[in-house]
């Protein structure tokens, strides 16, 4: 497994993180849904965006990567009755992949790694055999599905994973009749629906909203078109963080009126006392004295990691709240996080959906060995927290960076980050 020494120094400077996973992964599978060509830019490769782009290929699309764009041809989507789809640890691929694949009736199998397979798909097996798709699975993955979707009145869960109702939205317009989104409990990570809706609306298709879900009309067709992919706000979060715990980070290219949840990073960042400014030349964040503040994670969960991380150098309690989903993540992010920093000096309580923790974290004098989980926000989050600590740490298991952000060392180093990347298997 490959181990990262991260040495203590501040990140200092400007830098561009990279495209969107979110946005990319629809702007992939909304042109490959629409029966042409667009191009995607910019494009930058992980781990998940190759699990989406080889599920839409297995559905027929062809997709090819040239200069930092990926060239999408969706003519021959579904002209495929079977196949298997392996969604790799990428939970979006696998949701909203399941509903798209069933929309012609072929017969197909998802598999993942990781923690994938045991990740929660429980809604769909819920709703799903009620309009057409026959499911077969022990619990988790392998799933098979057979049988085409019918359109209708889809009944779910909003808590539990946002993605399901992204991949009914991307799914049902395509059906012959109308359809209906009914959630029987609020909805979390908003922010994510909101940009599913933001890239379908781009791509030609258009859905309403309700008191209680969204109504879908039938018979829509997604239009080919290019597709230009917005910053992200999630990865950005690690280097104003960053900025805000020891020197002054500028992130560029970034949109701030992104309807990414995550773009919350700034807001908060401000409250813990950072300074933040916005300018022509991007957002920057440079540090200051950090006090605890309360937080409600419930919209924003993928900036738990690096906001316990902050809070684990801020004066007092921070509170973080509405956090369970981060269980269900590609580690427990509420454990895996807590195990981490508190090897780092940090006084953390594990809630059963939240975190407190009182800072400031106590000096350690020697180096920990601390666990990435197998998990890029956790590996990401422990490199900024390690670095603003007196002797820094080593993190195992950190090729995790390459679900989202492979380059995020290089970043880290061109902020003057000092690490040896020991191996990275
Ligand atoms: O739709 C998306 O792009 C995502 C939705 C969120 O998941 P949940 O809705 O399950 O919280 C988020 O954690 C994930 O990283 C990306
Ligand atoms: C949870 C994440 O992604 P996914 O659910 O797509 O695996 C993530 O990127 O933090």
């Amino acid at each position: 497994m490959g181990t990262v020494r991260i040495r203590a120094g501040k990140l200092v400077g400007g830098v561009t993180p990279p495209p969107s996973k979110s946005a990319a992964h629809r702007g992939i599978i909304c042109a490959a849904l629409a029966k042409g060509a667009g191009r995607i830019t910019p494009f930058a490769e992980s781990d998940d965006m190759r699990a989406t782009i080889g599920a839409m290929r297995a559905l027929g699309a062809s997709i090819r990567a040239e200069d930092g764009a990926l060239l999408v041809n969706g003519t021959d989507t579904f002209r495929n009755v079977s196949g298997t789809i392996d969604c790799l640890e990428s939970g979006s691929t696998l949701r909203f992949l399941i509903p798209i694949a069933a929309v012609c009736g072929a017969d197909f199998t998802f598999e993942g790694h990781g923690r994938l397979p045991k990740r929660p798909i429980g809604p769909y097996l819920d709703c799903l055999p009620k309009a057409g798709v026959t499911c077969l699975t022990e619990g988790g993955l392998p799933l098979s599905i057979r049988g085409a979707l019918r359109p209708g009145t889809f009944t779910l869960p909003g808590n539990i994973s946002s993605q399901f109702i992204t991949g009914l939205l991307l799914a049902l317009p395509l059906l012959d009749g109308d359809s209906r989104i009914r959630l029987t409990t609020p909805l979390e990570s908003v922010g994510y629906i909101d940009l599913t809706l933001d890239v379908l609306h781009a791509f030609g298709i258009e859905i309403r909203q309700t008191a209680d879900g969204y109504d879908v009309p039938g018979k829509q067709r997604y239009t080919p078109r290019d597709f230009t992919v917005e910053g992200d706000w999630s990865q950005a979060a690690f280097w104003l963080a960053a900025g805000a715990l020891g020197g002054s980070v500028t992130v560029r290219g970034m949109r701030t009126d992104s309807k990414q949840g995550d773009k919350a990073i700034v807001d908060l960042l401000e409250q813990f006392g950072a300074r933040i400014t916005r300018g022509p030349d991007g957002v920057t964040a440079a540090v200051a004295p950090l006090h605890g503040i309360a937080i409600d994670a419930a919209q924003i969960p993928d900036l738990v990691p690096i906001l316990a991380a902050t809070a684990c150098f801020a004066s007092g309690t921070t509170t973080i709240q509405n956090a369970a989903r981060l269980r269900i993540k590609e580690s427990d992010r509420l454990h895996t996080i807590a195990v981490g920093l508190t090897a780092l000096g940090a006084r953390i309580e594990e809630l059963p959906d939240g975190l407190v923790i009182r800072g400031p974290l106590s000096s350690i004098t020697e180096p920990p060995v601390l666990d990435g989980a197998g998990d890029h926000r956790i590996v990401m989050a422990l490199s900024v927290a390690a670095a603003h600590t007196v002797c820094g740490a080593k993190i195992s298991g950190a090729e995790a960076i390459r679900k989202s952000y492979p380059a995020f060392f290089a970043d880290f180093h061109t902020l003057g980050g000092n690490t040896d990347v020991i191996d990275l298997g």
